[in-house]
């Protein structure tokens, strides 16, 4: 027994040797990468006076990269994490990114930041939407990162409706899956729960959860997730829906995990900032097209994309500012502006629509 016990022991010992030493020498890697990050620093501030540190095609490429070649026993996402995570320190060496997102702490759309651009980039949390939009536009942050569609509760008109007065452009995509949970502080009594506070799109994606187990129960929808979350704070008989980071942010405790009515329920959000993203490989492009109200208007919107074999991933319609019936179309397609048959589609839309504006093309969310 005692001899297994020293064997067990020696063997430890002697993996965690092996450990320390390939610690040691994935250490000197990331600071040899992190050293050549710098000097590429060096080398785009001698070609020019509009320096761009952050390049997202870039870093899609080694993200994908990451997922491609790697070898397990980790998953292609837990890779591109860590790399995600050695990038963004790298980068950060070169120029810290400031980054304005929905806030406040504790939201989806930080978590989304986070996923986007690692912890090293600098976030900073905003009220409403119109702000992220406006603090890019004067810039005061270089990226902002706002919702613009769930799966289960459709698109966030406010992040579309901004485009239309902005000449801000899309950088990028994240996905996030969303889990809603139930959580309460430790004043709460669970019987006595009278009171669930959350945002409207939260509530939204749990009403079938809430009408099987809390039917009786007012439901409050507040301004984010985190707010529902802080007030419960101090509440004995109200409960919140919000994420894993809003509960560990204001130290509640979760009752019921992942209630969200669909298992697949997911959020995409966009970067937007001033810069145009070259190709990356696989690309998408938003297009924000405005329509004479005339019979088959949307079909000859269409047509062009259909004869030049893109794939259209989205199609939305907000009535236009200007009013009076007319629509402002939002086409997501893949592909990139500077493709070939992209650019052939762009041309021919152009031709039949009254106004066209291209968001961006931008490397189809990694992670
Ligand atoms: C190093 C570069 O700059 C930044 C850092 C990157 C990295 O650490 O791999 C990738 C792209 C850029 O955001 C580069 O442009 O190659």
């Amino acid at each position: 027994m005692s001899e297994d016990k020293s064997q067990q022991d020696e063997r430890l010992l002697e993996l965690r040797d092996r450990i320390d030493s390939i610690d040691s020498d994935i250490a000197r890697l990331i600071s040899e990468r992190a050293n050549c990050a710098l000097e590429v620093a060096e080398v785009k501030k001698s070609n020019g006076e509009d320096v761009l540190f952050y390049r997202p095609e870039r870093e899609a490429q080694v993200l994908r990269r990451a997922m491609q070649r790697n070898p397990g026993p980790l998953t292609n996402e837990e890779m591109a994490r860590l790399f995600r995570e050695i990038m963004s320190a790298c980068l950060a060496l070169e120029d810290p990114l400031k980054v304005a997102y929905l806030g406040p702490e504790g939201t989806f759309t930080q978590q989304a930041a986070l996923k986007h651009f690692g912890h090293s980039a600098v976030s900073k949390p905003l009220a409403a939407i119109d702000e992220v939009f406006r603090e890019v536009e004067a810039g005061a942050v270089n990226y902002g990162v706002v919702p613009v569609e769930n799966s289960t509760e459709g698109v966030v008109n406010h992040t579309l409706d901004n485009f239309m007065t902005s000449n801000l452009k899309i950088c990028g995509e994240v996905e996030l899956r969303i889990h809603q949970h139930l959580m309460i502080s430790d004043v709460t009594r669970k019987d006595s729960i009278t009171r669930i506070y959350s945002h409207a799109q939260s509530l939204a994606q749990c009403r079938k959860w809430l009408d099987s187990y809390y039917p009786n129960v007012e439901r409050v929808a507040v301004a984010s997730n985190a707010e529902a979350a802080r007030r419960v704070k101090g509440e004995w008989n109200a409960a919140a829906i919000a994420g894993d980071m809003a509960a560990e942010l204001y130290g509640l405790k979760i009752l019921n995990e992942k209630i969200e009515d669909r298992p697949d329920n997911s959020t995409r959000f966009l970067i937007i900032g001033t810069q145009a993203v070259p190709p990356s490989g696989d690309d998408k492009t938003s297009l924000m097209v405005s329509m004479r109200n005339a019979p088959g208007a949307l079909h000859d919107l269409l047509v062009p994309f259909q004869e030049h074999g893109i794939d259209l991933t989205r199609v939305e319609t907000r009535p236009a500012q200007s009013g009076n019936w007319t629509y402002v179309f939002f086409i997501d397609f893949v592909g990139h502006r500077d493709s070939e048959n992209v650019a052939a589609a762009l041309r021919e839309v152009g031709a039949c629509a009254s106004d066209m504006k291209v968001l961006g093309s931008y490397p189809r969310g990694v992670l």
